[in-house]
């Protein structure tokens, strides 16, 4: 149960993703990228893994961190590990964040599950083993035939439905885009998505991140009008207080924070001063599934629901081990790119999606990733 080795490897993967100025992904050419597998090793031979970027996981902070706190401590302890973890941050001149965090307690949760040969879902306490997506499309772009008119989302808004999904999350358009950001714009194509789809399928939006508040109120006040489920990080996060006023200002439910620093902390009191109707969180944005479940948790002793950003297996745990929220955020898609065709470095996905809509969880162990080892070692770059 001691940990005796924490490691990094450094591979290299093809992506059609690519990242804009402000860091959201649109589609382009196979590109090759770096990404890192972080493995944390017992004195019995079993192997935790997590994948996040080389950056994350960079040698100072596995170094100066990572290994001194976890090297000779029994792996189960992860509450212990976690916080120790996390009050080193306050003192690491901002070395030590909550990715870094987040990619060690779940390569820890992988590893309680490979060791005892179960899925972290079930370790936690199971609540489902499938759970509903919603489609979660990318930012809009000014690819023709892309997602660069209200038009270009709505047929795709169909082509969601007949995969099967029974939610659709549109990113609208942002810079670089060069006449983003535009609220009749966003409005257009969130109609142009009702219109194509019907009543019945629940949509949301995650709009441009930095609108004023009077632009918040008059995309929500038009939402509203199309029946939609949720608004989500349309200005600032850092501004609570302009939160509670877009919150009391509107009917449709104002989800967040998702990008806001202070992991279940902050969240706690984005609900006291009733900032959002509906609470958010993700694995990597509070720093693991150890505090994401936290926030669950907070979010159920206040009845909120509580929706977990982000696709990929450690999120899809923390879905399936709790009531409070009603998606797993599967993306994200565009038209020109096929999600099911997965990663190179691993050998089935870890969201597989029936035509109902529904994710299963894969029962393998740990976080159930099926990561094809040999794929890695040909493909390292450190
Ligand atoms: O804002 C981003 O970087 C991406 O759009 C990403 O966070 C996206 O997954 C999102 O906001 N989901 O809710
Ligand atoms: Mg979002």
């Amino acid at each position: 149960m001691i940990i005796t080795d924490v490691d990094v490897r450094v591979f290299r993967t093809t992506t059609r993703r690519h990242s804009d100025s402000a860091g959201h992904a649109h589609p382009g050419r196979p590109h090759q990228v770096e990404q890192a597998i972080l493995t944390i090793r017992t004195e019995d031979g079993h192997e935790g893994h997590s994948f996040t970027a080389p950056e994350i996981v960079r040698p100072h902070l596995i170094d100066k961190f990572v290994k001194k706190v976890l090297i000779g401590k029994d792996h189960r302890d992860r509450e212990k590990l976690w916080q120790d973890l996390a009050h080193w941050q306050r003192g690491s001149a901002a070395q030590l964040t909550d990715r870094t965090l987040a990619a060690v307690d779940c390569a820890l949760w992988d590893l309680a599950g490979r060791t005892l040969n179960q899925p972290v879902y079930k370790l936690i306490g199971a609540y489902r083993d499938k759970v509903l997506a919603y489609g979660s499309i990318m930012c809009g772009d000014e690819l023709d035939g892309g997602l660069a008119t209200p038009d270009d989302y709505g047929r795709f808004g169909e082509t969601l439905v007949k995969r099967g999904y029974k939610g659709i999350k549109l990113h609208t358009w942002m810079p670089p885009v060069s006449w983003a950001p535009d609220v009749k714009m966003d409005i257009k194509a969130c109609a142009a998505v009702r219109e194509a789809v019907g009543p019945d399928i629940r949509l949301m939006i995650d709009a441009f991140h930095w609108y004023s508040r009077t632009d918040a109120l008059e995309l929500g006040r038009g939402l509203e009008k199309l029946g939609f489920d949720w608004i989500e990080e349309p200005m600032d996060e850092q501004s609570l207080s302009s939160y509670k006023w877009l919150a009391d200002n509107l009917d449709i439910p104002v989800v967040g924070p998702e990008s806001a620093a202070g992991k279940h902390w902050h969240r706690a009191e984005w609900i006291k001063a009733g900032a959002c109707d509906i609470l958010r969180t993700g694995v990597n944005d509070v720093g693991g599934i150890t505090p994401a479940l936290k926030t669950m948790h907070l979010a159920e002793a206040f009845g909120m629901e509580c929706e977990v950003h982000g696709n990929t297996a450690m999120n899809l745990h923390v879905v399936a081990a709790t009531k409070n929220c009603r998606w797993y955020e599967r993306g994200l898609l565009h038209p020109f790119l096929e999600y099911d065709d997965g990663h190179d470095y691993l050998k089935s996905l870890s969201d597989p999606m029936d035509g109902d809509g529904y994710v299963h969880v894969p029962d393998r162990p740990g976080l159930g990733e099926d990561i094809d080892f040999d794929f890695i070692d040909n493909n390292r770059a450190r």
